[in-house]
């Protein structure tokens, strides 16, 4: 059960004490993302669109789970994938440019 918060200062702390978390979460996902790009052959894997969509659809069932808008959390998900398909193309990229190991 939420709290309910009775000022503006306490809805405020809650969000920060949640941003927290998140940011702590994006970094640990992003360096799964990062590891991904190894596993990789082409920029289309990297891309990956049918998976983005499965994780879509899975984000979306969550959202409803939990009784959140599935609306707001795919939309969120959609520019969070974005941003790390542009981060998992540099290192691909990256990795692609690397000298081989003899
Ligand atoms: O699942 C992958 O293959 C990933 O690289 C992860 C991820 C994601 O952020 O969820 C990122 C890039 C792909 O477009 C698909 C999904």
């Amino acid at each position: 059960m939420d709290i309910r918060c009775t000022s503006l200062e306490e809805v405020r702390q809650g969000i920060d004490e949640i941003d927290r978390s998140l940011v702590s979460l994006l970094a640990k996902r992003g360096r799964l993302v990062t590891q991904a790009a190894a596993f990789k052959k082409t920029t289309d894997d990297v891309r990956a669109p049918a998976r983005v969509e499965q994780v879509i659809r899975k984000v979306r069932e969550l959202a409803n789970e939990a009784g959140g808008s599935a609306e707001v959390v795919e939309q969120v998900y959609r520019a969070m994938i974005s941003a790390f398909i542009t981060e998992e193309l540099a290192t691909h990229a990256k990795l692609a440019n690397a000298p081989s190991a003899p």
